[in-house]
């Protein structure tokens, strides 16, 4: 027996429309296909149909017929979220460190004195396989919970070949058990170890001889990325690393000019990073460059919120050409939040985006930021059954009523997995 699902009379279904080839640019940020009194129709995971319910029925009237149905008057019916930026597997609270920032100390302050990542580190590699996986559960349970349903999910907080590929075998086991699609990116090069700073190269030397090759054989991650910033990884080191990544099939990404104008743009250019992140800093030049690659742009305004420093600029990015996505970066140290719907509210809010570009950059420019579009990210025929229902009228409601989580139902392949 298939299983059918029709989720029908939706007082708004947004999605976007055609956009799995290529990211949204520019004014096609803006382009959402809204359809009042919207239906869809799902089978074995897949969308069938989606449109008018009487359309609907002409077309597919006998899986109509046996559907289980979820009635959607007065509600809005998005593709499930994407995060495309996640510390997911960590162990470890950080709220002394944000208690010392309200009183005046930097975030790279707090890492420099061995507190930071280097925290989370010693907290990480302390914990057990199961500790890790029951505390990661517990926050993919909250994803769920607030529409989204992919995320991708970094390494870094083992900063050793032991550690880190517990934290990658963790999110593996994640993603064969739970109902979460979880996209992997291997980040040895989230911190120089403590006892090592003054003499970073052997590190940067084991991250390329010793962690890629191995993550790579045991297929343990999609992509690559590293922390260029002054006082972490510089330019050159970066390069290295993700070069070495890109010659055993790691995909690059960067967390780029966060802090500071550091090359980070430039760089993901460069070596033709599937995406930058962060940009807090980004220089006009690299910006420029990002555009001219396709690298696509992961904003993180949590961050910026968290840490209570300048936005990135988001407009600019757009308006240049830059296809952006935004993300929680779900992490304990500068941004322990796990609401892309607050997320959305600060593009809005902090960032100058529209409600339009927020929609896009959190569903079908988040797929590609992981390399998913094909299969997520839209509500489009053939397409993953991955549906948010929220329980607001509109979409505009999404971010002007803020910091509140709007969701109704949630669905994965299909199937419902959030009920409120
Ligand atoms: N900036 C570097 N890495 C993370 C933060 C990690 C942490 O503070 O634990 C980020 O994306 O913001
Ligand atoms: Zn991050």
């Amino acid at each position: 027996m298939s299983e059918l699902l029709l989720i029908k009379n939706a007082s708004q279904l947004v999605t976007t429309k055609g956009y799995s080839d290529q990211p949204a640019k520019r004014e096609k940020m803006s382009d959402l296909t809204v359809i009042e009194n919207g239906s869809v129709l799902m089978k074995d995971g897949t969308i069938q149909a989606v449109g008018l319910l009487e359309d609907i029925e002409k077309e597919h009237a006998e899986l109509v017929a046996q559907a289980e149905v979820i009635d959607a008057t007065g509600k809005l019916v998005t593709p499930g979220l994407i995060d495309p930026h996640t510390h997911l597997v960590h162990a470890g609270t950080r709220e002394n460190e944000y208690a010392m920032r309200l009183k005046g100390k930097t975030y790279m302050e707090i890492m420099n004195a061995g507190g930071g990542i280097h925290a989370t580190t010693r907290a990480t590699r302390e914990a057990s396989f199961d500790q890790l996986y029951e505390e990661s559960k517990k926050r993919l349970d909250t994803f769920f919970e607030y529409g989204i349903t992919t995320v991708e999910a970094k390494s870094g907080y083992g900063l050793s070949l032991e550690h880190e590929m517990k934290q990658l075998e963790v999110a593996k086991k994640l993603a064969e058990d739970h109902e979460m699609d979880i996209v992997s990116t291997f980040m040895g090069a989230h911190a120089i170890p403590m006892d090592e700073k003054e003499n970073p190269e052997p590190f940067v030397n084991r991250v390329i001889e010793e962690m890629i090759p191995e993550v790579a054989k045991k297929k343990l991650a999609t992509f690559n990325d590293v922390f260029c910033e002054r006082g972490v990884f510089t330019p050159e080191q970066s390069r290295r690393i993700l070069q070495a990544g890109k010659e055993h099939g790691l995909i690059p990404k960067i967390h780029a000019d966060e802090i500071e104008p550091y090359g980070g743009a430039e760089l993901a250019a460069e070596v033709g990073a599937i995406s930058a992140d962060h940009l807090l800093k980004a220089s006009d030049e690299g910006i420029r460059q990002m555009a001219e690659k396709d690298v696509i742009g992961v904003l993180l305004p949590g961050t910026a919120f968290f840490l209570m420093a300048e936005y990135a600029n988001a407009r600019k990015m757009i308006d240049q050409g830059v296809a952006v996505a935004l993300s929680t970066d779900a992490n304990p140290g500068s941004s322990p939040s796990l609401s892309l719907q607050f997320i959305m509210n600060l593009g809005c809010l902090k960032m100058g985006m529209t409600p339009e570009e927020v929609l896009v950059a959190t569903t079908i420019n988040a797929a590609h930021a992981i390399g998913k579009a094909e299969q997520i990210g839209s509500l489009e025929v053939g397409k993953q059954a991955d549906v948010a229902i929220f329980n607001v009228s509109n979409y505009l409601k999404l971010s002007y009523n803020y910091g509140m989580n709007h969701i109704d139902q949630v669905i994965k392949k299909g199937k419902v997995v959030v009920e409120n």
